[in-house]
């Protein structure tokens, strides 16, 4: 079901952050379990760009296609649990073909997290997960196959999160 890959860092990520870079299924779900109130979304970005050669690896794009530019829907996000600061800082990636039929309500979300929907029907979906150390902290890359269709969705972990009692 998931593959993790933690990249060729020398350091490990913190022993009390590993559950959640790990978790499966929705990241909304067991924040709000945390923070024990819903979660707040702060959108800073929403739109159409056109995905670099990396995102496009990423969502696994091969061959001719990787030469042609590819656009899909861009939300950038700020998420907050039960404190003034945000605990994580995420960016998701839908190509256009992820956004047919009932999956075009993910355009429209607005302060939504998009966990409501994702995980609406399934309490997990097929994965693959790429861990890393940013200079935001540490992050989980996760690329699901959602109906038949890849996104991705990166999740940093940011300090206020780590300072919250884990
Ligand atoms: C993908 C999920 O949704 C969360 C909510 C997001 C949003 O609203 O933009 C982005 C990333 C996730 O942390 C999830 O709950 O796992």
């Amino acid at each position: 079901m998931t593959s993790n890959t933690l990249s060729s860092t020398s350091s490990l990520p913190p022993t009390e952050l590993l559950p959640w870079l790990n978790a499966e299924g929705s990241l909304t779900a067991i924040l709000e379990e945390r923070a024990g109130q819903p979660l707040r979304v702060k959108r800073s970005f929403e739109g159409y760009r056109s995905l670099t050669l990396g995102q496009k690896k990423q969502l696994g794009v091969r061959g001719m296609m990787l030469n042609r530019p590819m656009l899909a829907w861009v939300r950038e996000v700020q998420l907050y649990g039960n404190d003034d600061m945000p605990w994580v800082q995420a960016q998701s990636i839908f190509p256009l073909n992820s956004l047919k039929g009932q999956s075009r309500r993910l355009q429209h979300l607005k302060n939504t997290p998009i966990g409501y929907v994702l995980f609406k029907r399934r309490r997990t979906l097929p994965n693959e997960r790429f861990i890393s150390h940013t200079s935001d902290g540490w992050q989980r890359q996760t690329r699901y196959d959602w109906h038949g269709r890849k996104i991705m969705i990166s999740e940093t972990f940011l300090p206020a999160f780590l300072s919250s009692d884990l």
